[in-house]
């Protein structure tokens, strides 16, 4: 039988697949990314990493038990240590400063507040639909890219990060949770994730548009 995740993954095909084939994916796969284009990415980026941090807050404060609430903490943990460090030590070395560079762009503001704000008002199965569009989608392009070289060691790293066992573990576990979650809904809430998760791949497309100036 067709679970909940793979239920939303056959109603948004379309979308997943124009985010697969995302110029900037494909610029990483052939290992042609413009080098002001990835600096470009890693501040909204790096920014985006502050909001991950409250959504996923946002999700231990409305997780239904412990067993959730240690597993978001792991995560939130690997967010304000690991990911964060490697933005300051890559930035740095890159010589980029945020501060150079536009922080209200329409496509990476309706990322951050459209997940944001759906995490405040939202349901915890609303957050995790939200964990589950950006992860299991990031992981899935970055597997088929870390198949081929880039010559930028950020890049190369970059993609490895999320293509690695860890990150795969949380994707699944996202989407695990995600059909534990949809047992109890109606059609009806059922439908409203799946819009919502729709919105998040539409969102995720304008946000990589962004780090091209054009
Ligand atoms: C924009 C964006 N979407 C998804 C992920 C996966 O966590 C990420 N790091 N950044």
């Amino acid at each position: 039988m067709e679970t909940f995740s793979e239920r939303l993954l056959r109603e948004h095909q379309d979308a997943w697949r124009a985010m697969q084939q995302h110029r900037f994916v494909l610029d990483i796969e052939h290992d042609r990314l413009p080098e002001s284009v990835f600096n470009r990415y890693l501040v909204f980026e790096g920014n985006f990493v502050a909001t991950a941090i409250a959504i996923f807050a946002l999700g231990v404060s409305k997780a239904p038990d412990i067993r959730q609430q240690r597993w978001l903490i792991g995560v939130l943990n690997a967010l304000v240590d690991t990911q964060i460090a490697w933005f300051e030590r890559v930035l740095a070395e890159r010589r980029v400063d945020p501060a150079d560079y536009p922080d209200d762009l329409p496509g990476v503001r309706r990322f951050r507040d459209g997940m944001l704000h759906t995490a405040q008002q939202g349901s915890y199965a609303q957050i995790i639909t939200l964990m589950f569009g950006a992860e299991w989608m990031y992981y899935h392009w970055c597997r088929r890219v870390s198949e081929r070289s880039q010559q930028d060691a950020d890049v190369r790293r970059w993609v490895e990060m999320h293509a690695e066992e860890e990150f795969y573990q949380q994707a699944c576990w996202l989407k695990e949770e995600l059909d534990r979650c949809a047992h109890g809904l109606s059609e009806a809430e059922k439908q409203a994730l799946s819009a919502l998760y729709g919105e998040v791949l539409q969102w995720e497309i304008d946000f990589h548009t962004a780090a091209y100036v054009d």
